[in-house]
């Protein structure tokens, strides 16, 4: 298995292009199952986990094919006939996002059969709102076998949910679903992420009726069949947001390109008020220190507009070695805080209380062999060795595989001493 070692210390500056977000290309890709015609993605990351979905995408039966690399990749997706209605559990295992292709095949199939998920690293993760939103728009749901098998022989039929708590794949595939129901769909507490954004532009591009894009009450009147569309994926604001941490962190000054600021608006309040200077473009922004120290601040992740539990092990990089104390409050997934041990290791002064984390600035960490078990707590280690004094060797790289797409060629290309030790 392959490694990643960093010799910390310097200072990243520079530039670096953020890539298509991870999170928006799953969905739209598994929104090329809801018509025959071809959709194609432009800006999509080259990632193990839009691997994974092209791998599933062609096991339900559509083609699939690459041109480009970079940022300028694109993938044409067509779905002519779906020739299998089950996700398998080999498939799905490996990545929920998986089950994003429940709403689509349902609704162009009338049945779907997707291997339940299971629980994860960060949590237990059940998709039970899933199930209760596809319920309403009429579909008969039964779980055997670990499978989630849905029915709908006659049609989705437009219907009234009220997420009791708010879910960014549970509004997706809604709303993917019903956009082919007969009728109205009124989705109310729906996620407004970005990336749920993104996949209702790229729909309505499809030929969907959507209205209330960006608030949390979606309106869908649901048409008779899609077409093709061309779409650019949306920037990654996580992948922006953990190098503008490693340019505070570092004490650098880094300029993202590709990614417009208001995406990541609660980061860089927050890190405003730790103690970054930010600069704003309209498709970028600049991140160096203003005086600098960096400070502790409090932090409390929360559903978009409030700050992404994809971010809360990056900061929490950062604050431990800002100046002071800092807590950091994890709303969204019971178990996501197995970034702390590892960072422990490296000199980090940190303790748990339920589902608060307090850090006590420390002034330097220290290189130490690490690993984690979830991609942002691993890249939370990438930014920790980055700006430790001496080695860090990362394990389980596969997870960062999974979401930054060329990590090391973009941080080295910033004066970053990063390289990947290949394993046998
Ligand atoms: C591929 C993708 O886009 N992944 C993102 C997506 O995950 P994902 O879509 O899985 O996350 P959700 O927004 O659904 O989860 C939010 C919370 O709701 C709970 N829940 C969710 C569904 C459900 O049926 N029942 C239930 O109880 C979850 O356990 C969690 O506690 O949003 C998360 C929250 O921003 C991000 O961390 C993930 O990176
Ligand atoms: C938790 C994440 O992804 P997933 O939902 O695919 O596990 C993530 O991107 O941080």
């Amino acid at each position: 298995m392959d490694k990643i070692r960093i010799r910390g210390g310097r200072p990243l500056q520079g530039r670096i292009q953020i890539s298509g977000a991870k999170n928006a290309g799953l969905p739209l890709m598994a929104a090329s199952l809801l018509t025959d015609k071809t959709l194609t993605l432009s800006n999509l990351p080259d990632l193990a986990d839009i691997a994974t979905m092209e791998k599933l995408l062609e096991q339900h039966g559509a083609t699939a094919e690459v041109e480009g690399e970079n940022g300028t990749r694109t993938m044409r997706l067509t779905a002519g006939r779906i020739s299998s209605t089950t996700a398998p559990y080999d498939l799905v295992r490996k990545m929920r996002a998986s089950v994003l292709v429940l709403g689509p095949i349902l609704a162009r199939c009338g049945e779907a059969r997707v291997s339940l998920p299971g629980g994860c690293a960060i949590g237990n993760r059940p998709v039970d709102l899933h199930v209760k939103g596809l319920t309403a728009l009429g579909a008969e749901i039964s779980l055997e076998e670990g499978y989630i098998h849905a029915k709908a022989p006659k049609g989705l039929k437009g219907g009234h949910f009220v997420f009791p708590q708010v879910s960014v794949g549970a509004t997706e595939n809604l709303m993917m679903a019903a956009s082919l129901a007969e009728g109205e769909t009124v989705l109310v507490n729906a996620a407004r992420e970005p990336e749920v954004n993104d996949l209702a532009h790229c729909l309505v591009a499809m030929g969907a009726k959507i209205e209330g894009i960006g608030t949390d009450t979606l309106r869908i009147q649901g048409v008779a069949a899609l077409h093709g569309a061309e779409h650019r994926v949306v920037a990654d604001r996580i992948e922006a947001g953990t190098y503008a941490i490693a340019a505070a962190m570092t004490d650098g000054d880094l300029t993202l390109t590709g990614v417009c600021p208001t995406l990541l608006e609660a980061l860089l309040k927050l890190l405003g008020e730790a103690g970054a200077k930010i600069e704003t473009f309209e498709d970028g922004l600049r991140v160096s220190r203003a005086n600098g120290v960096m400070m502790g601040v409090d932090v409390m992740t929360e559903p978009y507009p409030g700050f992404p539990t994809d971010l809360q092990a990056q900061i929490m990089a950062l604050m431990t070695t800002s100046k002071g104390a800092a807590m950091i409050t994890e709303t969204i997934f019971e178990n996501r805080f197995m970034h702390v041990p590892e960072l422990c290791r490296m000199g980090a002064n940190i303790n748990v209380h339920h589902s608060s984390a307090m850090i006590r600035g420390v002034e330097k960490l220290k290189g130490a062999p690490v690993m984690a078990t979830d991609l942002r707590a691993s890249v939370s280690m990438v930014l920790a060795g980055l700006a430790a004094e001496g080695e860090t060797v990362i394990n389980r790289v596969y997870h960062l595989d999974r979401g930054y797409e060329r990590l090391e060629a973009k941080l080295a290309a910033c004066g970053a001493d990063i390289e990947r030790l290949r394993g046998e």
